[in-house]
């Protein structure tokens, strides 16, 4: 094994590409000795971001070309008691940013929710979704693959059950264009975000349909999925995780913890969340629920760009009487409690604080208790926030914490 200095030395004369480190020293080494060529390359000194906290043998199948690792500062928000299908009771929610004031914001929500006795919290579809792109003659033709797949799906599913134990094939529906078909194939991925999964298997059914319909297969994903891009079809179909949270404060509590009333923060959502998206041509009508998407997906694992589905919520307020009913839709979460970069020991740890680390018993149990307790903390972010924009005080709160 090689000392770090001539690992660099050898990649510096052309011996070994940048890549290859890894099939000549440990994990660790390597990451040390490309830290080293760059940081002299650049004239920089990157002490900081050799500073991390895991095994970078831990970090392979996350990371390519690795030299260190960024820090985020983790803070909670809560307690905060969650009714769902699969969460219940209470937990923390891990929130990493560097948004001074939206962990604060967060807890005000969280304490308003837990002076009601918690949110009711409900997953109603788990669906991951992969959307190849097919070359066809003609319209005719496009007709006669689409006809396939309704007649066939049965055989698409045990093609992609042959690649994984865990996923089920649940649907594919087919859209047309002139001649390409698409197929969004819709899967039950348990505890997986399944994005890898969902893929694999997809191909798998691919190579099927080819061999029985005329279609050429042109791309794996058609961008129909469709993986993070703003999207109608998420926002409507769903995607991932359909997940939705709701809770009902007093008068009292909502005058205690937001220093206004529930008629002004129902104004406040009607103007800004509904109206003021509508007019922006907006997917998402809530105020900031990618806020709290963002940063639980980087303190647990997540793959972060997927946070564009996750910002597809709607937000509700209405009074009711003398109380306040919110909710928050969320339409597009896609989250996993195994695989991906949950593994990785602080994201491990931070899925501790929820309790879902792991698989579910059964399996999909704790990836949907997760999205419940994300779409609470969520409602959470949606009040405290609203509550600020109604009492006049979200420039002054950033004034003082944020800056
Ligand atoms: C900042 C607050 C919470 C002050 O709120 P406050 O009511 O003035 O403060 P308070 O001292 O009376 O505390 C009330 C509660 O807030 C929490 N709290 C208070 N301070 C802390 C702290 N240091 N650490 C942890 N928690 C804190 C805590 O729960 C506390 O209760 P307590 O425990 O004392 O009984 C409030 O003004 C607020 O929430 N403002 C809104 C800020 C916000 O939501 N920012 C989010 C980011 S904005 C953005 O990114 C998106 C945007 C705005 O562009 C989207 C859009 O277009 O709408
Ligand atoms: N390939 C692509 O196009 C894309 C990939 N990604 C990346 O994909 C990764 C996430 O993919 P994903 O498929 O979730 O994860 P992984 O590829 O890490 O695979 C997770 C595997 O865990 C196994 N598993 C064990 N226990 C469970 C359980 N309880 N529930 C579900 N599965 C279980 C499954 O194996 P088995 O299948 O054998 O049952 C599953 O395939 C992320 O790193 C993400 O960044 C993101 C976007 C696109």
């Amino acid at each position: 094994m090689s000392a770090p200095e001539t690992l660099a030395d050898r990649v510096l004369s052309g011996d070994l590409a940048l890549h290859e480190l890894e099939a000549h020293a440990d994990a660790d080494t390597a990451v040390e000795a490309r830290r080293r060529l760059i940081a002299q390359e650049t004239d920089t000194d990157l002490s900081a971001l050799g500073a991390y906290a895991f095994d970078a043998g831990d970090a392979q199948s996350n990371i390519e070309n690795m030299v260190g690792a960024v820090q985020i500062p983790v803070g909670v928000a809560g307690p905060l008691t969650v009714d769902g299908s699969s969460a219940s009771g209470t937990a923390y929610l891990p929130l990493a940013t560097t948004e001074g004031a939206l962990v604060a914001s967060v807890n005000r929500g969280c304490s308003a929710i837990q002076a009601a006795g918690g949110a009711n919290a409900r997953v109603f579809q788990s669906k991951m979704t992969r959307a190849p792109v097919f070359r066809v003659e003609n319209v005719h033709e496009a007709g006669t693959v689409a006809s396939w797949v309704r007649e066939n799906e049965a055989k698409l599913a045990a093609a992609a059950a042959e690649t994984t134990d865990h996923g089920e094939l649940l649907d594919v529906t087919p859209y047309v264009v002139g001649d390409s078909v698409f197929l969004r194939f819709g899967y039950d991925t348990k505890d997986a975000m399944g994005m890898n999964m969902a893929t694999i298997a997809t191909e798998a059914a691919c190579e099927l349909l080819e061999e029985e319909t005329p279609a050429d297969l042109v791309a794996l994903s058609g961008n129909l999925c469709s993986d993070k891009k703003p999207a109608a079809i998420n926002a409507v179909e769903g995607r991932g995780r359909t997940v939705g949270a709701d809770v009902v404060l007093t008068r009292e509590q909502v005058e205690d913890r937001f220093g206004t009333t529930p008629e002004a923060i129902e104004e406040a959502n009607t103007r800004k969340n509904l109206v003021g998206s509508a007019k922006a041509g907006s997917l998402g009508f809530n105020a900031h629920a990618a806020n709290v998407v963002a940063a639980v997906f980087l303190a647990t694992g997540q793959d972060a760009a997927q946070v564009v589905e996750g910002g597809n919520a709607i937000t509700t307020v209405d009074v009711r009487g003398d109380e306040l009913y919110a909710s928050v839709t969320i339409a597009s979460l896609d989250v996993g409690t195994v695989g991906g970069g949950t593994k990785l020991p602080t994201q491990n740890e931070a899925l501790d604080i929820l309790g879902v680390r792991g698989g579910g018993d059964p399996p999909g149990t704790n990836a949907d208790a997760f999205a419940e307790r994300i779409a609470v903390g969520a409602l959470a972010g949606e009040l405290s926030l609203l509550g600020a924009l109604a009492a006049d005080n979200l420039a002054s709160a950033h004034e003082q914490l944020g800056r």
